[in-house]
């Protein structure tokens, strides 16, 4: 469950927030697909309920009605169509699974697809659930409940939303065929969302019932999904991430938490050098990183200050080291812009989804961040593939916030961070010749629109990154994107 099933040479996923399904499946086909991106995480594909009563939050996706496949996004047969087009360029797709729970108790009863329910009697009939398929007595989690009691984390309601008893055969049967009906459609895997409130014990029976991955979809016979379990856990709190590592993934929030710590200045990049495990991270294969989510860039969930879209520079290289270094599995946000942390994606007055215009700079409008489109940051997905897995070599610092090293024998980068210039003769591990710096900007036939770099037969190379630079990333690499 820890194996994303990516394509061959590919390594990163992008979390397309409220995406509809027609849009993800031309961005795979005009974008991700030939520019090397692993994968997809789409938001939750079953009918939630409709919140007009707060202008249908980002957070009524999380609020599910029934497992129909039809929600703002679009309905199964564009999904389906989304899920082939996406594979079918070598873009996975992972669904997250509201799978904890249902609806919170609202004056409003109807869902994406029309259905209707009765949230005080515990009545979903599109699924169809009843009260004795939610955990009982009804109690509901307190913030204290966190740090003293795990067994209420798992069996009472997370902020007033019914809460599901996994431990019943009836209800593992309505997951397992709700999943197993997406794996049939093609997609590589799941996240499974709040699984820090469901007892390891009944997920493990839940993803040991799932199929393998549809092989008429290009996945190898046997391969079981990939599995990345949502536990928001930065220490002292009743339950532990541990206790979710040997089933499958687990989100790492730490990750996030420190290197927007870092690249914010509040605490110098020379620590980084053995970033990973020493820093008390999941091992790497555990690990689903990222710097922000759709919860903590809103500031709701873990971790505090993290940086978002909103801190472009400071961003860009928390996104760049993360996509530079070595350790987990990452994922970058690719957002729709916003300053209400309520508000839900770019919408018409009928509610739905306005799609991401495509301007000639190949940015996105309509209100659409579409991080994922930023120059530096695709480019260093590039990078990523790449230099595979080849290890971090010939670390430099400066003792303080600039950094430097090389992936093997295949990628140089250096990092500043200081408020005065870096420029040095460094080594870059790379065979001699000249390269393009892909930050500063790319390779235009024989020339670089950004800075050139010439690598000596020593292998050094002289790297200049001021203070007051756009970036404060340099980058080069001997895949085409980089090497002259
Ligand atoms: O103030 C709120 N919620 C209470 C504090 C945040 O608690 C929530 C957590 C949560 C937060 C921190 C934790 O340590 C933790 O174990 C759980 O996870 C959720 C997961 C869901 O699927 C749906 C939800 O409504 C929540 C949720 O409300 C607002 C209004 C309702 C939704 N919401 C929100 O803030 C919604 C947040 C949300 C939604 C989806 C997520 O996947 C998520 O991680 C957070
Ligand atoms: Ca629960």
């Amino acid at each position: 469950y820890k194996n994303p099933h990516y394509a061959s040479g590919r390594t990163t996923m992008v979390h397309l927030f409220e995406w509809k399904w027609d849009d993800i499946a031309a961005e795979c086909e005009r974008f991700l697909g030939p520019r090397g991106f692993g994968g997809v995480q789409v938001s939750p594909v079953n009918e939630n309920l409709v919140l007009w009563s707060h202008q249908r939050p980002w957070w009524e996706r999380y609020q599910p009605i029934s497992y129909r496949l039809v929600t703002r996004s679009g309905n199964e047969q564009q999904f389906t169509n989304m899920v082939r087009r996406c594979n079918n360029v070598g873009v996975r797709i992972y669904v997250d699974a509201i799978i904890n729970h249902m609806t919170g108790t609202w004056s409003t009863n109807t869902g994406t697809g029309g259905s209707t329910a009765n949230f005080g009697q515990w009545h979903y009939p599109a699924v169809p659930y009843g009260r004795n398929d939610f955990n009982f007595p009804h109690c509901v989690i307190t913030g204290n409940d966190y740090r003293c009691c795990a067994d209420r984390v798992r069996n009472c309601e997370l902020s007033n939303l019914k809460d599901l008893n996994q431990g019943t055969e009836y209800v593992r049967t309505q997951i397992v065929n709700f999943m197993n009906h997406l794996i049939r459609l093609g997609v590589a895997g799941f996240r499974i969302d709040a699984a820090k409130h469901m007892w390891p014990a009944d997920l493990r029976v839940i993803y040991d019932r799932l199929h393998n991955l549809n092989t008429a979809h290009g996945f190898p016979a046997g391969a079981r999904p990939y599995i990345y379990q949502e536990v928001i856990d930065l220490g002292n709190e009743a339950v532990s991430r541990n206790e979710y590592t040997p089933l499958a993934a687990v989100t790492e929030f730490r990750f996030g938490m420190e290197l927007s710590r870092a690249f914010k200045g509040g605490n110098q990049l020379r620590w980084l050098f053995n970033w990973g495990t020493a820093w008390g991270l999941l091992a790497s294969g555990d690990a689903l990183t990222f710097i922000d989510n759709h919860d903590n860039q809103r500031g709701h969930g873990a971790g505090g200050d993290i940086l978002t879209y909103k801190q472009p520079k400071q961003y860009r290289g928390a996104i760049a080291f993360m996509l530079a270094h070595p350790y987990g599995r990452p994922q970058l946000m690719s957002s729709f812009a916003f300053t209400n942390t309520e508000a839900g994606p770019p919408m018409d007055n009928s509610g739905n989804i306005i799609s991401p215009s495509i301007n000639s700079d190949t940015s996105c409008g309509n209100g659409w961040v579409c991080e994922h489109r930023w120059r530096q940051i695709f480019s260093m997905v590039a990078f990523r593939n790449r230099v595979g897995n080849t290890a971090v070599t010939n670390w430099w610092d400066n003792g303080s916030n600039q950094i430097a090293f090389c992936r093997g024998n295949q990628g140089f980068v250096a990092f500043n961070n200081d408020y005065w210039n870096l420029s040095q003769t460094l080594q870059t591990c790379l065979p001699a010749g000249n390269y393009c710096d892909i930050i500063s900007g790319w390779k235009s036939g024989n020339n670089c629109t950004g800075k050139r770099i010439t690598v000596g037969s020593d292998g050094r190379a002289s790297i200049t990154l001021g203070a007051g630079e756009y970036d404060m990333v340099l980058a080069i690499h001997t895949g085409t994107e980089s090497r002259l």
